[in-house]
């Protein structure tokens, strides 16, 4: 339902911008389009590029260059065209959450007037989807200041990547208890704020020394006060655990990003992103020495992910993003049958997520088929978080 919601007036200087013409492409057009936009959009941000069908891989410093006008107006161009399909790619993969507002953001401008106009096409339907399209808007500012080609120097001096599922193996094996990622989180839509006194680097040493496998490190800034300051103090203070940056990833810039900042792994969330999105992304994150873990919560974001290739890792939320409510018993709900039968045969790690608080929390989500299990608020909330660790699991883990 549509309603005028404020009308004030605007500072001078401010301009009316016209919203981009609707299109009356049918899904299945629009589909194979965004595809090949994306894809050439890939190859250009990745340095690939074809000649007489044969992909050649180029310096990075040569693909977008600032002094080449027209290379940076046709990509912005590109990326319009696929922000306008993207939409429409996710909901026929049954995505409900969408990119950026469809109708453009709610403030609208006509002469020296604001006006808010409401509508379901401006307002985000849940709390993740109000992160994406912040998000959106967020990366896009930072890619226009540190393009691609001005994280080169910094990707090349990045220290070597640590092995995040070796890791994470290695601790099953030696403790016969799902490995942990232990969650370096200030505060959270759902809980608000987890701890006043919030020292990253004091927390990620604690949780290195109770046991911990790897850790996660929240770098958005907004919704869990977290930042790449963070994960780069942590890196750079000799923690050996490979690090998880704990970002919404939208776009490939932010994976080039967080390994400038010391990531060994990154999310990336089927809710939010197609299958060609995290097919793309994984090759990237392959390409950089990555880790990805891709998260799921239903069954149809489950059978999505185990249809792509190069998956080792998936994590299962057991925290609805829509009520916020928390049910471990998802996790054992996408693990029984035939997927766990897959999940098996092609040896990938599941990672249990949210809400486990208990030795008997940890021992049930053992039981239904995770190998790890991704733990912030119940540590991160214990005086020394390190024996929140040994808490958790009804023992100390950290020899
Ligand atoms: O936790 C939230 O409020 C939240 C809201 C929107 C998107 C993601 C959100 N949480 C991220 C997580 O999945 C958790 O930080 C992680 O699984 C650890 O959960 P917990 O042990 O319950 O802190």
């Amino acid at each position: 339902m549509e309603g005028l919601v404020s009308l004030k007036t605007t500072p001078p200087g401010i301009s009316f911008h016209a919203s981009p013409p609707s299109t009356t492409t049918t899904t299945s057009t629009s589909a194979r389009r965004f595809s090949l936009v994306r894809r050439s959009l890939l190859a250009s941000s990745m340095g690939t590029r074809r000649r007489n069908g044969v992909s050649e891989t180029k310096d990075e410093s040569a693909t977008v260059s600032p002094a080449n006008g027209d290379v940076e107006t046709a990509l912005k161009a590109k990326e319009w065209e696929v922000g306008m399909f993207h939409n429409e790619v996710a909901a026929t993969q049954g995505i409900r959450i969408r990119r950026r507002p469809p109708t453009g953001p709610p403030q609208h401008y006509v002469g020296p007037f604001e006006f808010r106009i409401q509508s379901e096409g401006n307002t985000p339907r849940n709390i993740l989807e109000e992160i994406i399209w912040h998000k959106d808007v967020e990366v896009a500012q930072l890619k226009e200041r540190r393009p691609l080609f001005r994280l080169k120097n910094a990707l090349d001096s990045a220290p070597p990547t640590k092995d995040f599922v070796g890791a994470l193996r290695a601790a099953y094996q030696q403790t016969g208890l799902p490995g942990l990622i232990a969650e370096v989180k200030k505060a959270s839509p759902s809980r608000g704020i987890l701890r006043e006194d919030f020292d990253p680097v004091e927390i990620a040493q604690a949780y290195e020394k109770g046991g911990a496998a790897c850790l996660s490190v929240l770098t958005d800034e907004k919704y869990f006060k977290g930042s790449f300051e963070n994960l780069e103090a942590i890196r750079n203070a000799g923690v050996k655990c490979p690090l998880l940056c704990k970002e919404f990833i939208v776009d490939a810039w932010q994976i080039y990003y967080a390994r400038t900042k010391g990531a060994d792994a990154i999310l990336l969330i089927a809710a939010v992103l197609p299958d060609l999105d995290i097919k793309y992304m994984i090759k990237i994150c392959k390409m950089l020495g990555l880790a990805t873990l891709v998260e799921v919560h239903n069954e149809r974001e489950m059978d999505r992910v185990l249809g792509i290739e190069g998956v080792e890792l998936i994590g299962i939320n057991n925290r609805s993003l829509e009520t916020f409510e928390v049910d471990i018993s998802n996790t054992k709900k996408l693990l029984e049958g035939e997927r766990g039968q897959k999940i098996r045969e092609k040896d990938i790690i599941v990672v249990g997520e949210s809400g486990l608080f208990t030795p008997d929390d940890i021992a049930y989500v053992q039981e239904a088929g995770v190998k790890a299990v991704l733990v912030g608020e119940s540590i991160v909330k214990q005086s020394d978080p390190g024996k929140g660790i040994a808490g958790l699991f009804g023992k100390d883990i950290s020899s």
